[in-house]
Order: C-alpha cells, then sequence, then structure tokens
C-alpha cells in the first residue's frame, strides 16, 4: 500500500509528503522489516519514539509518531496520537478483516475465558471455523499461538483477524479486557454481539474507581450497534442480575437481550443442583422448559451457559444443539479442573483472582463437600493491591483451612504481599502462611483427609511463576500431582 493512500485514513493529518510503498506496519522495532512503517507509541516502561534509529536501521520507510522527531532519513508523520491513530490504520491496511467475518465479544471481570471457550465449542459442533483470542491463547482453528495480553493491541488484533480471514474463518469470539476498552485496543472491530459477564473488583490499580471500571467496560457497548451501513443485526447479551448491566444496556444501540438466575430475563435459569461432577437447571426461553445437565460445576457456570446458549441461539443456532454441545464440555483448563493422582479426596485448580470468584468457588465448594475445604490462595505482584487483604478475608471466612502463599510476586517483595493479604485477616483467625507455592501445595495435600476438598486458586493453567522479572516454569496442577505422589 502507498504511504499518502494509507494516510488519507487520518483526514485531518494531510499528508502531502514522499510517497513510499508500505509492505508491513509495526509498533516494536525489533520486529521491523524492510518496507515497514513505524509506528511509536510512548508505553508505560518506555517511549517508542526513542527505537525510531533502532527501525530505520531494520529498514523502516516512514514513521508515525506523535512528539516531533529529527529525523530525515525517512517521512515522520505526526499525529496527536499514535495509538488511537494506529487502530484506524490496521483496519485500513488489513483491508478490515472484521468486516469479514462474525464477531463475538465478551466483557466482564469474570468468565471471559469460560464463556468464549463455551460459545466456540458450540459454534465448532455446527461445523463453522472459529477463531479465538483471549487469556490462555489465540487460535485459529486447532491452531493456537501463545500470547502476552488477554486482548492485544490493535495491530496485533487487525493482523490476527486478517489471519483469521486466510483460514476462512466464520466467526471469532475474542475477550475484551477493560485495559484494551480503554486503550482503544479493539478501536476498528466490527461486532456482531457482545456479551456482559459481571462487573466485581478488579484491576483498580489501573482504573482507580468502581466507575471508572465501569465506564470502561461499558465502552464494549457503546461501540455496538452504531454501525448501520452494516445491514447485520446487532446484540447485546447482559447479565441480568448484575449491578452494572443497566449501564450496559444504556450504553449501546444493539438488541439486548438478558440471561440470569435472580431477576426476569429472557434466558431464564432456575432449579439449579450443583455436585461435585456437574450442574443442572431448567432454562426457560419463550414459554418453553430445557433440562439442562452439564459437566461444568457451579451457580457461576450456569450464568456462563446461558450467556453462550443465548449468543449462539442470537448467531442462529438451535437452542437444542447448543445445549447438547454445552452439555457435552468436560470443561474449560484450568478452571475448577481436577487434578487425579490416585488420591481419594478431590483437588481442584481453579483461576479465581479476584474476591468474587474465590468466593464464588468457595461457597460452591461447600455445596457438595463432606469434609472441609482447604484452600490455598495467593495475590499476584504489581496488580490490585487492595484486592489482597479482601482475597484473604473471604479464603480465611470459606475455607476450614486456609494456606495463604505467592501467586506471581513480579517485580513486589513477596512477604509485603502476604502481609497485605493477611491485613484482612481478624486477629483470632486460624490460617498458614507459606510463602513458597510448591511447598504451600504439600501442606495442603499432607492436611486433606478423604472427604475434604482442595482447593488451589488463581494460577489456573498459568505454568509459570514470575519472581522478580524471571518467569520460572510453575503449573499447580504438576506440582499438586507430584504432592500427592509424595504422600506414598
Ligand atoms: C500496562 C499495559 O497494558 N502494558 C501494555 C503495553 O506495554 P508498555 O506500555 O509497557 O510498552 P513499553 O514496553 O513501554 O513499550 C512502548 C512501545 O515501545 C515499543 N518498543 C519497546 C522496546 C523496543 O525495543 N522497541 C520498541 O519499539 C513497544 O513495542 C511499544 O510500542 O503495551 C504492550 C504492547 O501492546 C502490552 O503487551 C503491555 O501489556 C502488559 C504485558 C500487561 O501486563 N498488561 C496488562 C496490565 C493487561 O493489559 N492486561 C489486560 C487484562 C488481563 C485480564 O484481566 O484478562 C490484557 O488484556 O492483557
Ligand atoms: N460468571 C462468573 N462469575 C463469577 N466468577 C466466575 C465466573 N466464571 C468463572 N468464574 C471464576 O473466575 C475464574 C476465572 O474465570 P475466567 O478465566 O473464565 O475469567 P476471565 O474473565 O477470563 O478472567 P481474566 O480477566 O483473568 O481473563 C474461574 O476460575 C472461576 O473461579
Ligand atoms: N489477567 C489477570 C490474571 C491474574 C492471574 C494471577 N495469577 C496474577 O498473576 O495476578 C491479571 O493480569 O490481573
Ligand atoms: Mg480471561
Amino acid at each position: 500500500m502507498k504511504l499518502i493512500e494509507l494516510m488519507k485514513q487520518l483526514p485531518l493529518t494531510n499528508y502531502e509528503g514522499q510517497d513510499v510503498d508500505i509492505t508491513d506496519m509495526q509498533q516494536d522495532s525489533r520486529l521491523v522489516t524492510p518496507g515497514t512503517l513505524f509506528i511509536c507509541i510512548d508505553g508505560y516502561t518506555v517511549d517508542g519514539h526513542d527505537y525510531v534509529d533502532k527501525a530505520i536501521e531494520r529498514g523502516a520507510v516512514a514513521i508515525l509518531a506523535q512528539k516531533p522527531l529529527a529525523e530525515t532519513r525517512v517521512p515522520v508523520i505526526i499525529v496527536e496520537d499514535t495509538n488511537r491513530a494506529m487502530a484506524i490504520l490496521a483496519g485500513a491496511f488489513f483491508n478490515h478483516p472484521t468486516q469479514a467475518m462474525k464477531m463475538i465479544a465478551v466483557t466482564g471481570t469474570n468468565g471471559k475465558t469460560t464463556v468464549t471457550h463455551l460459545i466456540e465449542h458450540v459454534l465448532r459442533s455446527v461445523n463453522q471455523v472459529t477463531g479465538l483470542v483471549g487469556t490462555m491463547y489465540q487460535k485459529i482453528g486447532d491452531t493456537i499461538q501463545t500470547t502476552k495480553n488477554t486482548t492485544p493491541d490493535s495491530l496485533t488484533l487487525q493482523r490476527l483477524f486478517a489471519s483469521m480471514r486466510e483460514e476462512y474463518v466464520d466467526t471469532a469470539v475474542m475477550e475484551v479486557s477493560s485495559h484494551a476498552l480503554v486503550l482503544g485496543r479493539v478501536h476498528g472491530c466490527d461486532y456482531d454481539v457482545a456479551v456482559f459477564t459481571n462487573l466485581t473488583q478488579d484491576h483498580l490499580d489501573f482504573h482507580k474507581t468502581m466507575d471508572e471500571y465501569a465506564v470502561a467496560k461499558s465502552l464494549l457497548f457503546a461501540q455496538l450497534g452504531n454501525d448501520y451501513r452494516s445491514n447485520r443485526p446487532k446484540f447485546a447479551v447482559i447479565n441480568s442480575d448484575d449491578a452494572a448491566s443497566e449501564r450496559m444496556i444504556t450504553a449501546t444501540a444493539a438488541h439486548v437481550v438478558t440471561y440470569g438466575i435472580r431477576k426476569p430475563a429472557t434466558f431464564q435459569a432456575t432449579d439449579i443442583a450443583i455436585s461435585g461432577k456437574g450442574t443442572t437447571f431448567n432454562l426457560h426461553f419463550q414459554a418453553k422448559t430445557y433440562p439442562i445437565a452439564m459437566q461444568l460445576v457451579g451457580n457461576f457456570n450456569v450464568y456462563n451457559a446461558l450467556a453462550a446458549i443465548a449468543t449462539t441461539y442470537v448467531q442462529g443456532v438451535p437452542l437444542e444443539t447448543a445445549i447438547k454441545s454445552i452439555e457435552s464440555l468436560k470443561g474449560v483448563a484450568g478452571r475448577f479442573e481436577l487434578v487425579s493422582a490416585g488420591q481419594a479426596f478431590p483437588v481442584i485448580v481453579d483461576y479465581a483472582h479476584t474476591p468474587d470468584s474465590l468466593e464464588n468457588v468457595l461457597e460452591t465448594i461447600s455445596d457438595f463437600v463432606k469434609g472441609r475445604i482447604i484452600c490455598v490462595v495467593g495475590c499476584g505482584g504489581d496488580r490490585d493491591r487492595t484486592k489482597r487483604p479482601i482475597m484473604a478475608k473471604i479464603a480465611v471466612q470459606k475455607a476450614d483451612v486456609a494456606i495463604l502463599t505467592s501467586d506471581n510476586p513480579r517485580s513486589e517483595d513477596p512477604m509485603t504481599i502476604l502481609n497485605q493479604m493477611e491485613a484482612g485477616v481478624s486477629a483470632e483467625a486460624v490460617y498458614l502462611k507459606e510463602i513458597n507455592r510448591e511447598k504451600a501445595i504439600q501442606l495442603a495435600v499432607n492436611e486433606a483427609k478423604d472427604d475434604d476438598v482442595i482447593l488451589i486458586a488463581g494460577k489456573g493453567h498459568e505454568t509459570y511463576q514470575i519472581i522478580g522479572s524471571v518467569t520460572h516454569h510453575f503449573d499447580d496442577r504438576e506440582v499438586a500431582e507430584q504432592a500427592i505422589k509424595n504422600l506414598k
């Protein structure tokens, strides 16, 4: 693509300088190849404007910047906000790939990964080619790529959607984080359905207040339904039981479909029964009742199943087909995943890393446990500090034996994090504290009797423990399995 042609996407820029062929766009100098337009992003850690030399050395033929640069070797285009411009240019450069497939976005504090996997599973059961973008990986059909972010930057995303278009993906299902919404990572994505799971405390290091966090989530719904050039109907699929739902509904111009348990909803669940092996409930939709017996455990997974059924229904999948598919799903990796190494007591690895999810998962276990609940939990470093005392309090109150430990301390001192967790626990409470996560898991396993249930919370599918700037291999499932073997 010619630079002048590309710059027409930024009409206020009026670029009429030297024209060159642009064969790629990059915001990371390390990925530049000859012919690239290099976009300078002023980041949280470093300033991309400082990498212009590196980019040109690697063959960049033009630079997009938001600060004046003393650069004469290649054309420099200055815009007010390179991040915003990047999203607009990325959509145009890759010829708007999101318009070539159905697009489903899932946002909310908890349940995004689970709901996207449920939707993917249902769509695959009706032979769709699917794409998936989220916390665990990016996936096209069966091909998996690892990823740094739940929702990557706009350029990475549009490039990914272009690859999906090449693979004839029918529907892309993606998690949209609140960070992504605020940072414009999904600008230019043309969604057909946006799903809201729930809003509870997390990420207050980034959003500062719950109100700000809610506004961030509502941005997804604000960008849905306004594009009347596309003749596809747009749907907002909303959890009617969540206090923040009204804000999401107000923000959108799309059709609204609700799901829930407590308040009236388009897709309503009643008669929920939970066991250690699965959940049954009745789904009510348009005066009909559908009994469902799924392998996912917990009330919160009833919400996730309803969200997936409602979403696939508005995308044309018959209800009975979606139900059958959801019933066949064994689970999502690292979410209420059972570790079995011949022991008598269930060991559950779960990704609960927020107060609400931890409380939900502990309450779910208390619905079926015969003996005690033993819970191993830590809180991430360089993340919302205010959730630490709350999570510890929940663990100590809701589990019979709470073992507080480390979970990706990152640049923080692990003991400081543990102390901040302990601040939420009353002085007379009884709990254990073990900074080494491996030892904490062994303690839990040593403590367990036949009727007990162990919950190892916070890391789920993760296969690492980040201490300082070093990423060590660490997998709760492997460590638990070894700990069980050590018993014998
Ligand atoms: C706080 C935050 O969002 N950081 C994101 C941000 O990083 P940053 O601002 O620190 O980037 P930087 O290192 O300062 O670099 C600035 C610019 O210089 C460029 N650069 C840098 C070095 C170099 O040699 N050459 C070069 O060109 C970089 O490519 C970049 O364009 O931009 C990066 C590229 O897009 C992201 O990967 C990174 O996410 C980091 C890894 C992260 O941990 N983010 C978390 C907070 C996050 O976004 N989480 C959400 C929610 C998760 C969930 O709850 O599910 C997510 O969607 O992942
Ligand atoms: N609908 C829900 N409501 C509350 N808690 C949930 C819900 N679904 C899952 N959880 C809990 O939250 C944990 C994380 O679930 P999941 O990975 O699906 O959420 P997520 O929104 O993708 O999280 P992240 O923001 O880290 O990507 C699960 O392991 C479970 O404990
Ligand atoms: N997406 C979440 C993951 C947290 C997982 C937990 N293990 C941690 O490291 O805090 C976050 O970045 O806040
Ligand atoms: Mg996720």
